[in-house]
């Protein structure tokens, strides 16, 4: 279809047809993951688009939340119930600080909000449902919530701002999650080589990316807890850590086999994938259930952690053989801050004794800016892409762009 532009016509849209069709984009992709420890803030200049698209990280940055920030997110996160008031003015809230945020970043690289074409931004997830997960049969469908306005965004960059990029995947057959296929497709994916891009985030998750490089194979799955149940024993057993440092505190543990089975024994893991989770099912109270069924509450910390960081490591071994079979063969690209735990890698080669690790840095991504480069991608794709069918026919897989448009005036 080709529209001819009549005037009068909103500068903005006018603005967004122009940068659509420059042959490269600058864009600031932007995550707040579940991990609740900063703004991931990511300058990428896109060249072309799709499977085309060429990839340059010009600055990379996480702006550590300070902890009031933590704090008034974890007030709504992940809870079923919380204050409609709170989560309203925590809304815009967020849109004004991480608009902030950027504008800091811009400054600190000497570099002119007017030369950025889009911020792509993810905002934050309070709280995720897919409808295998709630289970309630009033509301026989998947949803998602992200905040942080993207108006706020637009209004106080004067950057057009792409957001809210999970919705269209929920309306068009998806569980809004992970998003990660329709980037790492374009990007990582390379003939002759069967790869895995396990991103060990709060949640971890990966992109299968096939030797054949048919889109059709491609998807993303969660898998189950990264590190989410590990930060949150740790804050609470280990008072003034927010993360088991270097995986420290499980090294010296022993990994207690009756909670293992008793925290594995959740439908989540035998489901079929692509699936989704997140923080409102793997909770500190999953892990207390299963304490209490397997009779191991009076287990040391170091144990739990051992455990838990076990567990962990199962589930990406468990996805894993559900895609391919018993004995994995990938190439696996780790990505996330888990990465920075050499206990759970060492969990994981030795569930996948048949794979070959390395971390995204090989695939020319810095691990901890993958996830915001993402969503970069997919505001280009959004903006000037024509469709990879991603995934087409597989169930909860569609193929469409994603993202609402937010223009600054
Ligand atoms: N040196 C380290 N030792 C152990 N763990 C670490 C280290 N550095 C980071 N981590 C872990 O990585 C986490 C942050 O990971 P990341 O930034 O990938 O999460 P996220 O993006 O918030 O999660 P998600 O992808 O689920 O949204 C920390 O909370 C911590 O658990
Ligand atoms: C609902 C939601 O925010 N999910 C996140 C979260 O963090 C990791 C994992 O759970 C993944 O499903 C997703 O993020 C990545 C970026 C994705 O969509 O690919």
């Amino acid at each position: 279809m080709r529209y001819q532009y009549l005037s009068p016509m909103n500068p903005h849209l006018a603005r967004l047809a122009h940068i659509a069709q420059q042959p490269s984009r600058r864009i600031i992709g932007l995550m707040s993951g579940t991990s609740l420890d900063g703004l991931d803030v990511a300058l990428c200049r896109l060249e072309g688009s799709g499977t085309a698209s060429q990839l340059t990280l010009e600055q990379f940055s996480t702006v550590p939340y300070e902890d009031e920030v933590r704090t008034r997110i974890r007030r709504v996160f992940a809870q079923a119930e919380v204050s409609l008031e709170e989560l309203t003015l925590l809304n815009a809230w967020l849109g004004k600080l991480h608009g902030q945020l950027v504008l800091d970043c811009l400054q600190s690289w000497g570099i002119s909000p007017a030369t950025i074409d889009a911020i792509a931004s993810h905002g934050q997830t309070v709280y995720h449902a897919p409808q295998h997960q709630h289970q309630r049969p009033d509301y026989p469908l998947n949803a998602t919530l992200q905040i942080g306005d993207a108006d706020h965004l637009a209004v106080r960059t004067g950057v057009i701002t792409i957001s809210d990029f999970r919705q269209k995947h929920i309306a068009a057959g998806g569980e809004g999650a992970p998003l990660a296929a329709y980037g790492d497709y374009l990007l990582y994916s390379q003939a002759g080589e069967e790869r895995l891009l396990l991103n060990l985030g709060g949640i971890a998750n990966f992109t299968y990316l096939p030797a054949s490089l048919n889109p059709e194979l491609v998807f993303s799955t969660d898998v189950g807890p990264g590190n989410t149940l590990l930060d949150a024993f740790v804050r609470e057993l280990f008072p003034g850590h927010h993360f088991d440092p270097n995986g420290e505190f499980a090294a010296a543990g022993t990994i207690h086999q009756g909670l293992l089975n008793a925290l594995l024994a959740h439908d989540f893991f035998g489901a079929g994938l692509p699936k989704t989770t997140g923080p409102e099912l793997f909770s500190p109270a999953y892990v207390r259930a299963a304490q209490q069924r397997s009779r191991t509450e009076n287990i040391s910390s170091h144990d739990l952690l051992a455990t838990l960081t076990e567990f962990s490591a199962q589930g990406v071994k468990q996805a894993a053989e559900l895609a391919f079979g018993p004995e994995p063969q990938a190439a696996v690209y780790v990505s996330g801050g888990g990465m920075h735990n050499p206990t759970l890698l060492r969990a994981i080669q030795r569930l996948l004794p048949a794979c070959r690790f390395a971390d995204t840095n090989v695939l020319g991504v810095a691990p901890d800016a993958k996830e915001a480069v993402l969503f970069a991608v997919l505001a280009n794709e959004t903006l000037c892409g024509s469709g990879v069918a991603i995934g087409a026919g597989r169930q909860r897989i569609p193929a469409v762009s994603l993202g609402k448009i937010s223009l600054p005036g």
